[in-house]
């Protein structure tokens, strides 16, 4: 089954192109991450999932529902963390996953949401002096109210420390295992390698790529390197592995050999040079790293925090 369907999907802002023609599949039960750089039109293809927002063409369908026509629909088997949602003041932690508790018309005890978000402690303190982790723990026990079919997460990792990345991370596993299809939007590539079955890159509105990461670093080819150390290195051996397909420069060093290659070629040269007699000793190889993969499809390098560190150590904004 199919759990979000954009066919199409255009949205201008007066001059402004935020999306731009968007074709994009998730199927139920799948962890998919949606990638891309500050203004890429994230925010804006999940205001239209919850139809917050209206294409300007195109359709969109959430759970088998028309976004735009059967919102109620949607919004009732969905849980949302949206960005930066503002929690109010006065209300305890309890009231606002209370709240959600209701709207989506369950039971269940709000503590223990509040428990699985590792808040339970502050469950009676007023939401307005929360930090800003724990508010977003907070807006993320109120998205898991009710077990929904559907999360839909913006940037659910912002404010959180590594810790609470990581915790984040786990619970979106346990989302995903009891059946729930997971949709987020990151900018944090790390993040999104780490639990991500597919990924989508959005870039100035057009989407990039879809595919598994190590489905997209295969198609991209991107370069990687094997350094490989020969009790007995010499020209031969370079000309040995620049004879393997996939293969782009060999150079030795002394009794070392470094070999630019695609990935999948790292075997075969390992395998060529044994087999033309000369006796490996070791071998480091150098993957490309997200951070490569994600320049190379949206053509620029990454402006923002890169890790969960960085993001940690940022300034906070100023709630409220
Ligand atoms: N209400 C609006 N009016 C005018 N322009 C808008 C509006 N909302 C978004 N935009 C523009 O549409 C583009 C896409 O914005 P969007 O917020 O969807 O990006 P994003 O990928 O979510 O970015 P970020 O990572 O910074 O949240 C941007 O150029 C933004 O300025």
């Amino acid at each position: 089954m199919v759990a979000i369907q954009l066919d199409g999907v255009s949205k201008q802002y007066g001059s402004i192109t935020a999306l731009r023609n968007v074709d994009l599949t998730v199927e139920s039960g799948e962890i998919f991450g949606f990638l891309g750089p500050n203004g890429a039109g994230k925010s804006t293809t999940i205001d239209i999932l919850l139809d917050f927002v209206r294409p300007t063409n195109g359709s969109a369908t959430v759970l088998g529902h028309d976004a735009q026509t059967e919102s109620v629909a949607v919004r009732s088997k969905t849980g949302v963390l949206p960005d930066g949602y503002h929690v109010y003041d006065r209300l305890s932690g309890r009231e606002h996953v209370q709240f959600a508790i209701d709207s989506k018309e369950s039971t269940e005890d709000p503590l223990d949401l509040l428990d699985r978000v590792g808040i339970a402690d502050a469950a009676d303190r007023n939401a307005g002096g929360y930090s800003k982790g724990m508010t977003q723990r907070l807006v993320l026990a109120m998205a898991l109210a009710g077990e929904p079919e559907l999360l839909i997460l913006d940037e659910p990792s912002t404010g959180l420390d590594p810790n609470g990345a990581r915790e984040m991370r786990k619970i979106i596993r346990e989302e995903a295992d009891r059946g729930a299809t997971v949709f987020f939007s990151s900018h944090i590539l790390e993040q999104v390698e780490a639990i991500c079955d597919r990924v989508g890159i959005l870039n100035n509105g057009e989407l990039v790529a879809e595919d598994t990461i190590s489905g997209l670093r295969a198609s991209l080819e991107t370069d990687s390197r094997l350094d490989v150390t020969l009790e007995n290195a010499d020209n031969g051996a370079v000309s040995a592995a620049e004879d393997v397909a996939g293969v782009t420069s060999a150079i030795q060093d002394g009794s070392m050999l470094s070999i630019a290659l695609t990935r999948e070629s790292k075997y075969e040269v390992l395998a060529a040079l044994d087999r033309e007699g000369y006796s490996i000793v070791d071998f480091t190889t150098d993957e490309s790293s997200l951070d490569d993969l994600f320049a190379a499809v949206t053509g620029e390098p990454r402006s923002e925090d890169h890790t969960e560190e960085d993001a940690a150590a940022a300034p906070t904004e100023v709630e409220q």
